[in-house]
């Protein structure tokens, strides 16, 4: 058989309908508002926020503490629901879908990475990385299940349960297991939050390179200045809205920034 012209992992969009799609955002809030608690007890989390989070990119979330970052991701990603306005992904509306429809979505759909981990102990890595699809009883695509492999170079460590990896290892395990499914976003809540900065450099490396060759699409909150450097712009939010975007953004641009927001 000839493979040669059978590239599983095309990085660049082969027509113009992909190219189109490419371009449409993978994500969208729409005059988003999340509020939490009633009364004089009211937080609201997210104030009329819009954003567009564009396909193919690595974004990256940033904003002082309490400013909705995890409220929004948790919310774009269909695992809350927002008091008003409308969160998408791509061109499906969230805000109509019953519980069932929205664990399908995020299964079907969706890679997440949380700074915990979150992979189950009694399982090996390699069970671990393979569960989402094996809850729905599929098969890893076999090449893209050997390029997730590569990537995150665990090659050597598929058999061992969690307790016998080090954090770096943990997160590269559930770093795979987010990519598995070929997802259409991966949101990733602090994932270098427990790791040592050369255990989250490599992480950072993996959801770069996820987005560079094989055209997925990464979210990423962070607090981290140099993680937020990875990606391809980053998202300030400041008491529940959007108020700026930095493209192309480095620590220093990022740290500047920050400075200025919680001044
Ligand atoms: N389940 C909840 N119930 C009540 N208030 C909440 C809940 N979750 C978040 N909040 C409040 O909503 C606001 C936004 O919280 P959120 O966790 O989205 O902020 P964040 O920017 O992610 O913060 P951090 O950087 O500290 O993680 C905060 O004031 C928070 O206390």
């Amino acid at each position: 058989m000839d493979t040669s012209s059978r590239n599983p992992f095309p990085a660049v969009p082969a027509d113009a309908d992909a190219a189109a799609a490419a371009a449409a955002p993978a994500a969208r809030a729409v005059d988003a508002v999340k509020v939490y608690g009633r009364g004089d007890t009211a937080v609201r989390a997210l104030d009329g926020l819009s954003v567009d989070v564009p396909a193919r990119r690595f974004t990256a979330v940033m904003g002082p503490s309490g400013s909705g970052k995890s409220t929004l991701m948790h919310c774009l990603a269909g695992l809350d629901t927002l008091t008003s306005g409308e969160a998408f992904i791509g061109d499906l509306a969230l805000g109509g879908l019953s519980d069932q429809q929205l664990t399908v979505l995020r299964r079907e759909r969706l890679g997440f990475v949380f700074q915990a981990f979150n992979l189950l102990p009694t399982l090996t890595a390699k069970e671990n990385i393979t569960l989402p699809l094996a809850l729905v009883g599929r098969d890893p695509d076999p090449d893209w299940y050997a390029t997730v492999i590569d990537v995150v170079g665990l090659g050597d460590r598929l058999g061992h349960r969690p307790s016998e990896l080090s954090g770096g290892q943990q997160q590269r395990v559930a770093v795979a297991r987010a990519l598995v499914s070929r997802p259409e976003v991966v949101f990733a809540d602090e994932p270098t939050g427990n790791l040592d900065s050369r255990s989250g450099a490599e992480v950072l490396g993996f959801l770069r390179r996820a987005v560079d060759e094989f055209g997925q699409t990464v979210v990423m909150v962070t607090h981290d200045p140099i993680a937020a450097g990875y990606a391809d712009e980053v998202l300030f939010l400041a008491d529940g809205r959007l108020v700026d975007r930095i493209p192309e953004p480095d620590a220093e641009k990022v740290l500047d920034r920050m400075k200025h927001l919680e001044a």
